[in-house]
């Protein structure tokens, strides 16, 4: 029996490749090799389905390049790297990986915001370095978390759960923006009030950007939001580059108009803004909100099974598009 073939872009856990294997003919990338969209778009030939990464482009062009593609499932639950309506177009599913990683990517966000409030890498940097000669009453005087305002931008899954912890945990008091206001019981359960995106920025000693990425939200913090905030403030985005204004945050950074900030995510990443790197009040890390051990495994397992289900019983199981039905002919 010929079994339908599938592509895996990049290395994953072996036994969900061996899950995979069971049912699906599999080409996979266990080199970890960097594929450009030619070589992606070459490596999809003869395939009906991807397990794909934030990293690979889904657009128009990858999708006229491969007719027989029918399902791309992303192990991430950001989906900005699928153009959706060219997908859905070209009669192509989209799956993300909701859920499986909130809690683990709370913790590191609340994780990042400490971190950064408390100038945990700069002060570690200064001891290595053999700066540390003698204590003095200010030295690396940060801002409290306990107590403080906590603003949270994009309150879904994620931004509540930071949200409970903030206000279950420490004491917070929690305000937040969407585009649209949760029902009052939810806001309850997490302890959040909702504000506009102006009292937010003006109110919060801490600001936590979890916003997906769109062109609605692209650059929701640039030079004029960075100058409603106060100066105490400090800014962590967990959500996605270009969510920031990157250099702009640089500047902010550098001339002390908010305390400090903490990333995950990078406009362009893997590079980084070089004035970030050279500025002392921020802490960088290289996107890696999700990572632990179990929670990587149940995203893979989660886009694996999202192909599994959709190629063999025709059902997503969290679908990011709706595919027009079929209409039969009269
Ligand atoms: N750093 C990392 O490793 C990780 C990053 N992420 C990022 O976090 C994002 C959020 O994930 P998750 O919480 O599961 O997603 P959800 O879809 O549950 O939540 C997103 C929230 O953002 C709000 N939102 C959307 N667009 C806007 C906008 N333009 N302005 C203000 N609010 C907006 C939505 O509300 P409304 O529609 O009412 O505006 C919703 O409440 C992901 O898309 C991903 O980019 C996720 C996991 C790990
Ligand atoms: O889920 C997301 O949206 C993420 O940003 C991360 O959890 C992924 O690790 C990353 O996108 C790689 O796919």
């Amino acid at each position: 029996m010929t079994l339908p073939r599938i592509l895996v872009t990049r290395a994953i856990y072996p036994d969900v490749l061996d899950h995979l294997g069971r049912h699906f003919e599999v080409d996979s990338n266990q080199a970890d090799e960097a594929w450009d969209a030619a070589t992606l778009i070459a490596k999809l030939q003869g395939k009906v389905g991807a397990l794909t990464t934030g990293g690979d482009r889904v657009d128009a062009a990858l999708l006229a390049a491969c007719p027989g593609l029918k399902i791309c499932a992303n192990m991430a639950v950001g989906f900005n790297n699928f153009d959706v309506p060219a997908m859905t177009a070209a009669g192509v599913q989209g799956t993300n990986a909701p859920d499986v990683l909130t809690e683990t990517t709370a913790d590191f966000g609340f994780a990042l915001l400490m971190a950064t409030a408390r100038r945990l890498t700069e002060s570690e940097h200064y001891l290595r370095a053999g700066q540390w000669k003698r204590w003095r009453y200010d030295m690396f005087c940060g801002s409290d978390i306990h107590g403080s305002t906590l603003g949270i931008i994009g309150m879904g899954r994620i931004g509540q759960a930071i949200a409970r912890r903030g206000a279950l945990g420490f004491g917070m008091q929690v305000i937040y923006h969407n585009r649209s206001r949760l029902d009052s019981a939810t806001e309850a359960a997490c302890g959040a009030r909702y504000v506009d995106k102006d009292t937010l920025l003006q109110t919060a000693d801490h600001v936590v950007l979890v916003v997906p990425y769109s062109a609605a939200s692209h650059h929701t913090i640039g030079a004029a939001e960075l100058a409603r905030m106060k100066p105490t403030a400090t800014l962590v985005n967990i959500a996605r580059g270009g969510i920031v204004d990157d250099a702009a945050l640089a500047v902010a950074l550098r001339e002390r108009r908010i305390a400090a900030a903490g990333l995950d995510v990078f406009e362009g990443e893997p590079s980084v803004h070089p004035d970030l790197l050279t500025v002392p009040n921020v802490v960088l890390t290289p996107h890696i909100a999700s990572a632990t051990e179990r929670t990587r495994r149940a995203m893979a397992k989660l886009a694996a099974d999202n192909l599994v289900s959709f190629l063999l019983q025709g059902k997503p199981l969290t679908p990011v598009n709706a595919l027009p039905s079929v209409v039969a002919a009269p």
